[in-house]
């Protein structure tokens, strides 16, 4: 991706967004931000996507999540039946030091500009409580907390999605849904990953957990000690290496490469995480090592289901019983993957080509004047 201009090498940024409809550079001297907007794809409905904060070493390294990123949220709207499209933002910075007022006001700002094309709400990094303030600057907003009007976290319902998920994998690797029989690793004891593991240790199950975060650990130790599950700390490294059952990746993506791959001695992955798979050849190569790999972007949309039914007002009744399609639909990927000889990633991405397909094909006449069936805050 790099082209040679008047001898010098330089990246060629119009090839690599050559998939995307739109990245916005986002820069507020007064408030330190520095964000990255991408919109992927807005075939279905304006682009919908949580905003992550992470102390990126590189530009180029923040441009390259957020383009992944926002692709994977075109996936996951496509799987859920959602009428949005792929968008995802990234602010550069650390959510430790950097995380300010000021900062999200002025990202609310960036937001607002783009009169309704994206819609944002949290991700890795960021908090309800930092689009509270973002919200002040423009409507465009969701999962903010429901003291503000808002469905809340939408790490609950994402938590409530990845345990269907766990139930519909065990079903199929081991012929049960008890989730308390099984062996657990997971990576990542943040908003989802340790609402996973609690749940998990409730239900009497073996879970070994790892995270940088040694407060996250410490208040798992600590709870676990009144759970009937059994919890052990591994470390950061060390998880892969975990003989479970399955490995549930709730931290960040491409986690699944070659490297890990040789290492784990799991029988199924099922997590959180987005874009756990470095490339999409490793699906075929997880296939061939028998792991059975739960595609995440149908794993993990129960916060997206939250946020885009948020637009009608909360109702938590209602995005439970959407989260609960997970479990079918997982298990009729696995089908279809055994049925056609394809991986589970493929079968997946069959089924988010046909909902792209078909929209496209719908009559542009009509759908020039077509009123969204979401509601458009005025
Ligand atoms: N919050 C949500 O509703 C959704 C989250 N996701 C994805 O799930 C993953 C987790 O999201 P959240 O729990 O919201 O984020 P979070 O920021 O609350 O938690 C992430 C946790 O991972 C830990 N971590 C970071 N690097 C690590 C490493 N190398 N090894 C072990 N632990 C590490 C962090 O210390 C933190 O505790 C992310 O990939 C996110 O994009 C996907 C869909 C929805
Ligand atoms: O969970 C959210 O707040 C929005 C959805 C999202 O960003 C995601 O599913 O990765």
């Amino acid at each position: 991706m790099t082209q040679n201009i008047d001898g010098i090498q330089t990246i060629d940024y119009f090839e690599k967004i050559k998939d995307h409809e739109q990245v916005v550079l986002c820069n507020d001297p007064h408030s330190g931000l520095k964000a990255i907007i991408a919109i992927h794809d807005t075939t279905l409905g304006p682009a919908l996507g949580g905003t992550r904060m992470f102390p990126y070493a590189s530009f180029e390294d923040a441009l390259d999540d957020v383009l992944r990123l926002s692709e994977g949220m075109t996936n996951k709207c496509a799987a859920a039946g959602l009428d949005f499209g792929g968008g995802k933002a990234v602010i550069i910075g650390d959510p430790k030091t950097d995380s300010t007022p000021a900062l999200f006001r002025a990202f609310g700002q960036y937001v607002d500009s783009l009169n309704g094309r994206f819609y944002t709400g949290t991700d890795m990094g960021t908090m309800p409580e930092d689009f509270v303030e973002a919200a002040k600057e423009t409507q465009f907003i969701n999962g903010i907390p429901e003291a503000y009007g808002g469905s809340g976290d939408s790490s609950i319902p994402t938590a409530h999605g990845v345990l269907y998920a766990l139930e519909a994998t065990s079903n199929y690797v081991f012929n049960h849904q008890d989730l308390g029989l099984n062996s657990y690793a997971i990576q990542g004891l943040g908003k989802v990953g340790y609402k996973i593991a609690q749940r998990l240790l409730e239900l009497g199950a073996t879970v070994y957990a790892t995270d940088i975060n040694e407060s996250a650990i410490e208040q798992l130790t600590k709870e676990a000690k009144d759970l009937t599950g059994q919890l052990t700390i591994v470390g950061l490294d060390d998880i892969y290496d975990v003989k479970a059952d399955i490995f549930v990746p709730c931290a960040m993506g491409s986690i699944i490469n070659d490297e890990t791959l040789e290492k784990l001695q799991v029988k199924a992955i099922v997590g959180s995480a987005n874009n756990q798979l470095k490339t999409k050849e490793i699906a075929e190569k997880l296939k061939q090592a028998g792991i059975v790999y739960a595609p995440d972007f149908i794993v993990n949309s129960g916060g997206l289901i939250q946020v885009a039914d948020e637009l009608y007002g909360p109702n938590h009744e209602r995005v439970l019983k959407e989260t609960k399609a997970i479990f079918n639909s997982l298990e009729s990927i696995f089908a279809e993957a055994d049925a056609n000889n394809i991986t589970t990633l493929e079968a997946a991405s069959i089924r988010v080509q046909a909902v792209l397909d078909d929209q496209r094909n719908r009559n542009n006449f009509f759908a020039r004047h077509r009123r969204p069936k979401w509601q458009v805050k005025e």
